[in-house]
C-alpha cells in the first residue's frame, strides 16, 4: 500500500476514495479498522471512521489505531481526511487527532488544506470559502453538530491544538512546489496552505511528495497518485438493478433542495425528530410501505435550521441526532432484508449509521455520480449498490441520478 487514509466520516472516505481511484490508484474503503491484512495489490486504503463528532479521546484512539494498521500495510504516506468545510468544534477533533498522528509517525510539520475547488471550497489568505461566501456565512454556521462560525482556519485550528499554526499563502503556491517547500517553517507547526484551483492542489501534492502526514479534504489527494507514477483512470462499474431507496438525514442546504426536487417526483415520508426520540417510528411499517412503491421512495428527516434548533432545544442535540441515526440504521436493515438493492444515503453521520448497520467490512469504489460522490458496491451476493452523499454535495437531481447510474453500466 502506498497511501493510507484515515477519514473522519463515511461520506468523506468515499469522497477521497474517488479522488484516489480517478488518480489511477487501486483503492478500497474499509469500514473501521480491519482485523486482517489488506490485499497486496492495493495502492490506497481508506479507513472510514465515525470520529468527526466523537468525544476527543475516542476520536484520537480510533484514528491512531487506523494509522497503525495502514502503516503495517506499508503505507508510505498517511492522509487525515477531514471535511472540506473543516467541520469541528473548539475541542476538536481535527487538532488533537492530527497531533496524535504526527507524534505516532514522527512528523513535525503537517500541511493542512481542505480546499475542494470543484465543489466550491477554496482556501485563500487562510480563510475558507464556500463558493463566494466565507465559511461562516455559507449555511455551515447552522450545522446541527459542528456549526462553523469562524472562516479563519488558522484561528479554528489554533483553538484545537497547542502546536504553532503557520500559513503558506496563495502567492507562494502559485510559484510552485519549491516555493511551497521554502515557505514551510522548520519549527513544529500545522501549516494551513491556500488553494483555489485544482492546479494548486496538484502543486501542493508535488511539494508534499516526501511528507509522511497530510490533512485535508479530498482535494489534498489530487496530486498524490502521480507521485507514485499512477495515471488518471475511470473506475469501472457493473450495473445493479432492483428496488431502490433514498435515506436522507442531512439538513444541509444542498440536501434540502435535493429532498424537495425528489419529493416532487417520487413517494416520500418525513421522519419527525420527536417521533424518533420517543421511539414511535414504526420501522417495519415504513419498510413495508417503501418496498410496495414502484418508484424508489424517499425517507427523510432533513429539516430547515429553525425546525432543527427547535427539536434540539426541546429534546437535546445529541439525543435527537442519535435517535434519528438509529432510525435510519434500523430502516436500512429492514429494507435490505426486504430485497432493497440500491441505497442512496445523504449525510455523513447518517451514512455512518447506515453502513455500520449493514455491516460490510469493505466497500468497492466505482465511478463518480457527482464531484466527491462515487457509486459503491457492497460485497457479496445479491449485488447491492450504495451512494453516500456528503451533505452539501451534488446537484438538485442527485438522488434520481444516483439511482439511475447504479442501474447503468459504464
Ligand atoms: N430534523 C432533525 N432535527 C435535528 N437533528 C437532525 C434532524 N435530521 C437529522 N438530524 C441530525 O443531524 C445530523 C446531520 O448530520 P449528517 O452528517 O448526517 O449530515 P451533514 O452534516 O449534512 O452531512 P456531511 O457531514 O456529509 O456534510 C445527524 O446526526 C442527524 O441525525
Ligand atoms: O470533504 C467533504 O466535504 C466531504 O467529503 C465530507 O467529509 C462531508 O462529510
Amino acid at each position: 500500500m502506498k497511501i493510507g487514509v484515515v477519514a473522519d466520516d463515511f461520506t468523506g472516505a468515499s469522497d477521497i476514495g474517488l479522488t484516489l481511484a480517478e488518480g489511477g490508484f487501486r483503492v478500497s474503503q474499509f469500514i473501521g479498522v480491519p482485523d486482517v491484512p489488506a490485499e497486496a495489490a492495493l495502492d490506497a486504503g481508506v479507513i472510514a471512521l465515525k470520529s468527526r463528532t466523537a468525544p476527543v479521546a475516542e476520536a484520537v484512539a480510533q484514528s491512531v489505531a487506523a494509522c497503525d494498521w495502514l502503516l503495517a500495510q506499508g503505507a508510505q504516506q498517511i492522509v487525515l481526511k477531514v471535511c472540506s468545510t473543516f467541520d469541528s468544534t473548539p475541542h476538536g477533533n481535527i487538532g488533537p487527532v492530527l497531533e496524535a498522528l504526527a507524534e505516532r509517525i514522527g512528523e513535525d510539520q503537517v500541511l493542512v488544506c481542505p480546499a475542494f475547488p470543484e465543489n466550491g471550497r477554496s482556501v485563500y489568505q487562510g480563510h475558507l470559502f464556500v463558493a463566494d461566501r466565507l465559511l461562516s456565512e455559507s449555511g455551515m454556521q447552522n450545522h446541527p453538530l459542528t456549526p462553523m462560525t469562524d472562516p479563519d482556519l488558522r484561528r479554528v485550528l489554533a483553538a484545537q491544538t497547542g502546536w504553532d499554526i503557520a500559513h503558506v499563502p496563495a502567492l507562494s503556491v502559485w510559484q510552485g512546489a519549491a516555493a511551497i517547500q521554502a515557505a514551510i517553517p522548520e519549527a513544529r507547526a500545522m501549516v494551513i496552505v491556500d488553494a483555489v484551483r485544482d492546479e494548486d492542489l496538484r502543486v501542493i501534492g508535488q511539494a508534499a511528495r516526501n511528507r509522511r502526514l497530510l490533512c485535508g479534504g479530498s482535494g489534498i489527494a489530487i496530486g498524490l497518485p502521480s507521485n507514485f507514477g499512477a495515471r488518471p483512470a475511470a473506475p469501472s462499474w457493473e450495473p445493479v438493478d432492483g428496488p431502490g431507496i433514498v435515506l436522507s438525514g442531512s439538513c444541509s442546504i444542498a440536501t434540502r433542495g435535493q429532498v424537495e426536487t425528489y419529493a416532487a417526483q417520487a413517494p416520500s415520508l418525513q421522519i419527525e425528530a420527536e417521533a424518533a426520540v420517543a421511539g414511535e417510528v414504526d420501522i417495519d411499517a415504513l419498510a413495508d410501505w417503501a418496498v410496495a412503491q414502484t418508484t424508489p421512495p424517499l425517507l427523510f428527516s432533513s429539516a430547515d435550521p429553525d425546525e432543527v434548533r427547535a427539536a434540539q432545544r426541546a429534546l437535546g442535540q445529541e439525543r435527537v441526532a442519535e435517535a434519528i441515526e438509529a432510525v435510519f440504521a434500523r430502516l436500512a436493515q429492514a429494507l435490505v432484508a426486504r430485497g432493497t438493492s440500491r441505497i442512496v444515503v445523504a449525510g455523513g453521520e447518517t451514512s455512518g449509521a447506515v453502513v455500520a448497520a449493514l455491516g460490510p467490512q469493505v466497500l468497492e469504489i466505482g465511478p463518480r455520480i457527482a464531484p466527491g460522490v462515487p457509486l459503491m458496491r457492497l460485497p457479496g451476493q445479491p449485488a447491492r449498490a450504495l451512494a453516500l452523499k456528503s451533505g452539501n454535495f451534488g446537484g438538485p437531481d442527485f438522488f434520481s441520478r444516483a439511482l439511475d447510474l447504479m442501474a447503468a453500466s459504464s
